[in-house]
């Protein structure tokens, strides 16, 4: 059975959909060297934001297949040093957009009436009314920076209380923004008039102290900025300084450049700002929407199956998948497939996706035809996630073409590959029940599913040859389970494919080739 270790607090409901197929270990608080230590034993890794996932600690993960993030963010995960490793990587995109929202709403109208402190004056026995007098949202100024997910939902709450609505996004195209009710501007205008600023966006280099000493100098005296994004957008340093300066007016922060907390100046400023401790994904509904999003995840891919969110696997959204799902076997059988007929040392594949299949989105079914193709060489060490950088180390040349124009099937896949035994082409398709059936070998028709192994034979059709290898197996103890021959015209060349019970015995190849009439002849087993 697998196991999984969960590191981080998750929702009982997330660890009994782990537990339906794996053993589940649940060790949170650990130091980063008892993580390395036992990393080994397990299958899976399952994280919040405390866990941070190291080149180290992955690399310690000899049976790591997955890590799942039950949240959005995955900057605590060496995402580049999962994917050399083939472990895939997982997250709940949007399991706490609703959550990361409101708090940021909740922030803001904190902020603006004074709430933690006037609370806790009257928690103190206290009746102070005019220390606490606050501003209005209604008819002010919001600015979004990043309208995405969660971006989006605070635009919609935010015009519902009656702001104006200013966003900063280069990556969103003005009518979505107009949809949102937004005026997509530049940052330096929104910090100029907004008199909120809310950040939505991911940490990455460019973003990384976007709101520094020189933006907050821009802002009005009036400005309240909030971060429930991730720490290090704002330069805390420079943000303390702004407000005991008087330059800004306050700000509510989930998030912090160093997690926990540690020594900072923002923690002795008063009721002009918030901080809270990572707390926008903590609603009760976030963490069972997390925790049943990537547990789901790492149980599928235990079981072999594609994940829907995984942030290694470029283009494998959870639409597309539901989608190619049924083409991904297809197309690795046929990778497997092509790869052992070429003879191993691929040099090139030409991978040509027709009819439905013959749009951008099948873009993974070149992926899955990949790990196919190296499956014989690298074994269950290669995966959807590192196939491209594996084929591509050892110089496998990938061209791909699409056909919709080629409609024998609704959506076929033609692989041809280039290797050490020559160049040799296979088509397959799915059957309306999912089977998968091969419909071409190089050039000749035919209809025959995959089975574990197989025999093909180019032939000059004619009288007896069948006969004849029929006996040849049989006196080598080899069932054939099925047969079938394809060919292109009466008494020219043909391929005979044929399904065997048992393995091929060594030496029997040579002999298939000395039956008169018989050219060439490969087994494969898949
Ligand atoms: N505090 C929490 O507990 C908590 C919870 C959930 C999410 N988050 C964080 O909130 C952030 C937003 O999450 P989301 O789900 O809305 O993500 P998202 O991907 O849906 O949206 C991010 C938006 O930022 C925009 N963007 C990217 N780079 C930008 C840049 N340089 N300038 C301006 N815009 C840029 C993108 O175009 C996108 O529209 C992430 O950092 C996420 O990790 C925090
Ligand atoms: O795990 C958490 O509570 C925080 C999650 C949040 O930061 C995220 O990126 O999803």
């Amino acid at each position: 059975m697998s196991k999984v270790l969960v590191s981080d607090p998750i929702d009982q409901a997330g660890i009994d959909i782990l537990s339906q197929v794996a053993t589940v270990d649940v060790k949170t608080g650990l130091k980063p060297e008892e993580l390395v230590k036992i990393i080994g034993e397990y299958d899976a890794l399952m994280i919040r934001s405390g866990t941070r996932v190291t080149k180290e600690i992955i690399e310690a993960g000899t049976q790591l297949k997955i890590i799942g993030r039950a949240g959005v963010g995955v900057d605590n995960v060496d995402v580049a040093a999962a994917t050399r490793q083939g472990i895939v990587v997982v997250n709940s995109p949007e399991g706490n957009t609703i959550a990361a929202a409101e708090h940021a709403l909740a922030m803001m109208l904190s902020l603006s009436r004074h709430i933690p402190d006037a609370n806790a004056s009257v928690k103190r026995g206290e009746w102070d009314r005019k220390s606490f007098v606050g501003a209005e949202v209604y008819k002010k100024t919001i600015g979004i920076v990043g309208l995405g997910k969660i971006g989006s939902h605070v635009a919609a709450v935010a015009k519902a209380m009656g702001m104006k609505l200013l966003a900063y996004d280069p990556f969103i195209s003005t009518e979505r923004a107009e949809q949102l009710g937004c005026q997509l501007v530049d940052m330096d205008l929104l910090v100029q008039q907004a008199d909120y600023i809310t950040l939505h966006i991911p940490k990455t280099p460019e973003t990384t102290h976007l709101i520094n000493a020189t933006m907050l100098a821009k802002m009005k005296p009036t400005t309240r900025i909030i971060n429930c994004a991730r720490g290090g957008i704002i330069d805390e340093e420079a943000l303390a300084t702004a407000i005991k300066e008087g330059k800004i007016a306050g700000a509510a922060l989930d998030v912090f450049e160093s997690e926990p907390l540690g020594e900072s100046s923002l923690r002795s400023l008063g009721k002009e700002v918030i901080l809270t401790p990572h707390l926008g994904a903590s609603t009760t509904e976030a963490q069972v929407n997390v925790a049943i999003d990537v547990a789901e995840q790492i149980r599928d891919v235990l079981l072999g199956l594609p994940a829907r969110s995984a942030v290694n696997i470029p283009g494998l959204g959870p639409d597309v998948l539901e989608e190619l799902k049924p083409y991904m076997q297809l197309a690795e059988t046929l990778g497997n497939l092509v790869g052992q007929l070429a003879g191993g040392r691929v040099e090139l594949l030409n991978v040509r996706l027709q009819g439905e299949l013959a749009t951008n989105k099948s873009q993974p079914l070149v992926v899955a035809s990949l790990k196919g193709l190296l499956f014989q060489a690298l074994r269950e060490r290669v995966n959807y996630v590192n196939a491209s950088i594996e084929a591509k180390e050892r110089g496998i040349r990938v061209i791909e073409t699409r056909d919709a124009a080629i409609k024998d099937y609704a959506g076929s896949i033609h692989l041809e590959a280039t290797g050490s035994l020559g160049t040799h082409a296979v088509t397959g398709a799915l059957l309306g029940d999912g089977e998968i059936r091969l419909t071409n070998l190089d050039g000749f028709p035919i209809n025959v599913p995959p089975s574990h192994h197989m025999l093909f034979t180019v032939h000059r059709d004619m009288p007896g040859i069948i006969g004849k290898l029929g006996s040849l197996l049989g006196s080598f103890n080899v069932n054939i389970a099925s047969m079938q021959v394809g060919r292109k015209i009466v008494r020219g060349d043909a391929v005979m494919v044929l399904s065997l019970d048992d393995p091929l015995p060594d030496g029997i190849l040579s002999e298939i080739t000395k039956v008169p009439g018989i050219r060439d002849a490969y087994t494969v087993t898949l």
